[in-house]
């Protein structure tokens, strides 16, 4: 049962890789005129690889910003450039300042195509007024590990940025900008996918403020200041276009187990509460499985689909994914036939080289084998460790797609 949670897995992510979605879109849309290519996040590569390839001469220059490691190689008229995530860097900053020199004096005839991926809020930044990177660093750094959601997250991100949360539309004004987006963000909240450069923002700067004193994250004047200048409401030259996202993943990895003999049923695609209640809650299901065949008849294939949030308190390694696969294995201990797959569709999960975690009612003896107690691993943040020691990691690789976090729960 292992292969086949991988193999559902697999096939779901490559059913997702954004080339097919872009190459489609674009031939629906039928672009004429001068269109200049600006691709944030961390499908980016792949997804400007698809536009060039569709669109040809028709793109005359473009720029692609994408996390290090996620690019794959030379695209002709396009500028690649490769930053951190989930913190910008002097990167960052360097490849944005390329992006905005190109979208600069265009008229009405000019069309922008902009790629937007999960990544890209700290792929495509340029500090609001008198802000520095250093703070913006800082307030990213705090907030990752506050437990904020990534809603509330982008709220203060959008406020700090001079590209954000529609701001880059308006400097690209009167050329029409076209977006097509890889939604990561649960409920495809397009004003937070990548904080939405190119979207209206729903957000306040008086929601800004009251989840930086949610979360206690302090901050000085000058920055409350540019925070109070609110972002745009309204825009009148966008475009906006979803072309993959987290309900069409479960939709398809229900499709594949349905196909391999399972009865399959998805019961959620907006998961998103703490990840090792998440795994608790799903080893109830497979326990309830296992002894009354509800919710569904064996075998049994659960899909599940969304984001959890992880509020790291210990020094030790992991990443969402690999917390809930792992809380998940504490609860299915001793069981037989059961086996439980969460995965990062993007291919790295927490600040790892892994994507996640599949385990059974093995893993936890395997740790305990080898001298350790599974609880002081979770209690310690270090899910990465403990799936390491019972050979329980997923690795896929960047994976150049990015809509969320896929979890399949099998019952033979
Ligand atoms: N030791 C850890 N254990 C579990 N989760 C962690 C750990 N360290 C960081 N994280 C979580 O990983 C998240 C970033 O993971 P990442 O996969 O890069 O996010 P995304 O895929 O959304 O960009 C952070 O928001 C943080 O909550
Ligand atoms: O870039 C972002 O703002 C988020 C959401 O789109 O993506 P990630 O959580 O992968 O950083
Ligand atoms: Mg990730």
């Amino acid at each position: 049962m292992r292969e086949d949670a991988l193999k559902i897995v697999n096939e779901t992510i490559k059913y997702l890789l954004p080339d097919s979605a872009v190459t489609k879109t674009l031939r629906e849309l039928n672009l004429s005129g001068n269109i200049i290519l600006v691709a944030i996040g961390k499908a980016a590569w792949r997804m400007a690889k698809a536009a060039k390839d569709t669109l040809g001469e028709k793109i005359t220059r473009g720029v692609v910003i994408t996390k290090y490691g996620h690019s794959e190689g030379e695209i002709d008229d396009i500028e690649i450039y490769e930053a951190a995530h989930p913190v910008p860097d002097e990167n960052t900053i360097r490849a944005t300042e390329r992006a905005l020199k190109i979208v600069q004096g265009l008229s009405t005839q000019d069309t922008v195509l902009f790629l937007v991926s999960g990544g890209g809020s700290a792929l495509f930044e340029k500090p609001k007024g008198n802000i520095s990177l250093q703070e913006i660093q800082q307030i990213t750094e705090k907030l990752l590990k506050s437990g904020a959601n990534i809603v509330e997250i982008n709220t203060i991100r959008k406020h700090l940025s001079d590209v954000k949360g529609g701001r880059f539309a308006q400097k690209v004004y009167p050329a029409r900008i076209i977006s097509l987006v890889l939604s990561d963000v649960l409920g495809d909240r397009l004003d937070s996918i990548a904080s939405g450069p190119a979207y209206p923002d729903m957000t306040t700067s008086e929601q800004a403020i009251d989840i930086l004193k949610k979360y206690n994250v302090v901050v000085p004047d000058n920055i409350l200041q540019e925070i109070m200048d609110e972002t745009p409401k309204e825009l009148k030259n966008v475009k906006t276009i979803i072309i993959g996202s987290v309900k069409i993943a479960c939709e398809k990895a229900s499709e594949i187990a349905s196909k391999m003999g399972y009865n399959s049923m998805i019961l959620t695609t907006s998961l998103d509460c703490e990840a090792k209640e998440a795994g608790r809650f799903i080893s109830s299901i497979a326990r309830e499985i296992l002894s009354n065949e509800r919710p569904i008849k064996r075998p049994s294939a659960v899909i599940l689909g969304g984001e959890t949030v992880v509020h790291v308190k210990g020094s030790g390694k992991g990443g969402r994914n690999q917390e809930l696969a792992f809380s998940a294995a504490i609860g299915i201990e001793g069981l037989k036939n059961v086996v439980i797959c969460s995965v990062g569709t993007d291919g790295t999960d927490g600040p790892t080289d892994a994507a996640g975690g599949i385990v059974d009612g093995e893993t936890c003896r395997k740790i305990r084998e080898n001298g350790f107690d599974p609880e002081e691993f979770l209690k310690n943040n270090d899910s990465y460790n403990a799936l390491r020691l019972a050979n329980s990691l997923v690795f896929t690789g960047p994976t150049g797609t990015n809509v969320n976090d896929l979890i399949v729960i099998l019952v033979g």
